[in-house]
This record gives structure tokens, C-alpha cells and sequence, in this order.
């Protein structure tokens, strides 16, 4: 069977969450030091590690098949490449930041400014787009500092928790686009990687939906067990379990982890006790 091969990053903000996920997915891997090229025992799998922005172009060339990547860096290098599924970490968004001391928070303040990034594309189109001419100043990292150093009147980077703009003295203003890790694949695939891939995503899926659901069980007095059932958004319908008190079931059930505090009050209010929530490992629909 053709192995499919995959690029996850080498080291840095991917790195450990990709190879959690693979494990989740019962793809272990061995890694040798400093070895960047990696055969899987128990999958069809080759895993190369790259830096995460070579990993858009090693994708359009086909030399890699699949790759786990940030959403913003397919953007940034604008190449033909399909996103094939959200993976739910890395989450960050490329925004507009000022000096703290700026008054405004509009866009019309970079009209005619200069603009420090490592996101050229994004920004330019982005500004394009908007109608504002600035000189865009590109720089590989430390693209917070720019400012303090007179280099820029402002930038525009990556900001998750919004802590690197707070210590540099900068406030985030115009948010350009939202971005997280994907999966994404080469223009062209055999028809015997797809078959792979297809395995794998089947895998990531059910790992991913597992994740976002919890297990829920709780004792109901019988009469109280329609109308529990009703506040439960469930799968198809509860499993409802006689409990050796005689009048009492368990009803089981699963739930989205964030629909969960949306619905306890009124689960407990329609006579629920002993609620117990617990983690599912992978959930196959
Ligand atoms: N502070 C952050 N919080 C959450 N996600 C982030 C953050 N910074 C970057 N990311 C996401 O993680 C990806 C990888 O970022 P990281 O800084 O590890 O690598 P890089 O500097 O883009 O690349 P390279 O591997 O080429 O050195 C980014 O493309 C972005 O999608
Ligand atoms: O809003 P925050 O949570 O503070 O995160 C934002 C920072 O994280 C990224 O840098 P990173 O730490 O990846 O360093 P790098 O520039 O060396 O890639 C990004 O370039 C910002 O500087
Ligand atoms: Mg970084």
C-alpha cells in the first residue's frame, strides 16, 4: 500500500499538539533524534518534519501529501491548496496593533503609515481590499518590537492570548483574519493515498468529536424521565436503565461540552440527581 506522506512541523507551536493527535488516532510514532524523516509501524504513514512555512509550498509541489499547518500561513502564501479539516488548536487571528498611546482604534489611522509584519500578503490584500495605502515593512519575527524601535507606526502579527502586544506597549485594533490548525492537502493524490487519507481523516474526525462530547449519566425518578429526556440533546434517544431502587432509571446520554452548563440548571430542576460527566476517547457516528 503506498505510504501517504505526511509534514508536520519540526519544532515549535504545532509540533506537540500534531503528534498528540496522531497518537489519538493510534498512529504512533517513533522518532530517532534529529531524525526528519519518520516511517509509521502501524499505519501507511510517512511523517516529515518541516518548518511550518516551508510546509505550503513542499504541498503545492507534491512532495509532501498532506501536512497539519496553520490556516493564516496557506492564506499568507496564497497557493492551491485544499483545507481538508479544522483541527481545533493553535487557535490565533492576525490583527492590526498600535501603540498604546494611539487614540483611535479605526483602520484609517494606517492610511499612509508604516506597517511592520511577517504577513505581507494577508496585509496587503487585506488593506487593498479596504482602501488604505500604507508602507508595509517586512520582518521574519519580533514584529512587536517594531514600534518601540521607531521602525513602524504599527503592526500587524499573530495574537492568541494578546500578551506580547501588552508587554510591548501595543493595543490590538483591527483583527484581519481568525486562524487555527488544519489539515491540508496537495492539488494531486493518488487514488490509493486517498483511500489513506480518507482513513485518516475518519480517525481525526472521531477523535475531534470525542474531544467536544462528554458522557453523561444521572438518576430520575420514572415519571420525571420524559421530561428529562427532552432537556437532553442527545445522539438519537437516552439510554434509560432501571435502577435496583424500585421508581428510580439512569439515564445515559451524550453532550456537547459547551452545551452542558447550558443545560445542568434545567436538568436538575426537572428532578435529575447524581449527575456524573465523563470524558469519551474517541466517538464513531
Ligand atoms: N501565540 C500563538 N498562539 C496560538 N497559535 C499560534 C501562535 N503563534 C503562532 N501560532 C500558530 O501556530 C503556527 C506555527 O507558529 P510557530 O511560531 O511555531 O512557527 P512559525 O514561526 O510560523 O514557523 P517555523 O516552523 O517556520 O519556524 C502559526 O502559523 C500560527 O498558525
Ligand atoms: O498573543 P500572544 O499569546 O502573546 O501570542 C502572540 C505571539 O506569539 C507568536 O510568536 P511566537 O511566540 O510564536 O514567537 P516567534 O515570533 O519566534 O514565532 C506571535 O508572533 C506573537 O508574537
Ligand atoms: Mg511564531
Amino acid at each position: 500500500m503506498s505510504k501517504l506522506k505526511i509534514a508536520i512541523q519540526k519544532s515549535g507551536r504545532l509540533y506537540e499538539e500534531s503528534l498528540q493527535l496522531l497518537k489519538d488516532c493510534g498512529i504512533f510514532v517513533n522518532n530517532g533524534k534529529d531524525q526528519l524523516k519518520v516511517s509509521v509501524d502501524n499505519f501507511p504513514m510517512e511523517i516529515m518534519y518541516l518548518r511550518n512555512s516551508d510546509i505550503p509550498q513542499y504541498l503545492e509541489d507534491g512532495v509532501v501529501d498532506v501536512a497539519i499547518v496553520g490556516e493564516n500561513l496557506l492564506i499568507e502564501k496564497g497557493k492551491n491548496i485544499k483545507t481538508i479539516q479544522k483541527l481545533g488548536f493553535s487557535k490565533c487571528r492576525v490583527s492590526l496593533a498600535v501603540p498604546k498611546e494611539v487614540e483611535t482604534d479605526e483602520l484609517s489611522y494606517f492610511q499612509g503609515k508604516k506597517i511592520a509584519t511577517s504577513y505581507p500578503n494577508t496585509l496587503k490584500n487585506f488593506l487593498e481590499n479596504q482602501g488604505i495605502v500604507s508602507d508595509i515593512h517586512v520582518i521574519s519575527g519580533s514584529v512587536e518590537i517594531a514600534p518601540n524601535i521607531g521602525l513602524a507606526d504599527g503592526i500587524c502579527d499573530i495574537v492568541s492570548s494578546g500578551s506580547t502586544l501588552f508587554k510591548n506597549g501595543l493595543r490590538e485594533t483591527v483583527t484581519l483574519l481568525k486562524s487555527e490548525s488544519v489539515l491540508a492537502q496537495t492539488p494531486r493524490l493518488s487514488s490509493e493515498k486517498e483511500a489513506v487519507l480518507e482513513k485518516l481523516v475518519f480517525r481525526i474526525k472521531a477523535v475531534l468529536k470525542a474531544k467536544n462530547s462528554k458522557y453523561i449519566l444521572m438518576n430520575v425518578p420514572n415519571e420525571k424521565i420524559q421530561k428529562v429526556s427532552e432537556v437532553l440533546p442527545v445522539l438519537k434517544s437516552p439510554t434509560v436503565i432501571p435502577l435496583a431502587e424500585e421508581g428510580w432509571s439512569s439515564i445515559h446520554s451524550v453532550i456537547d461540552e459547551e452545551r452542558f452548563w447550558e443545560v445542568i440548571d434545567e436538568l436538575k430542576e426537572n428532578g435529575a440527581q447524581d449527575i456524573l460527566i465523563i470524558p469519551i476517547d474517541k466517538m464513531v457516528i
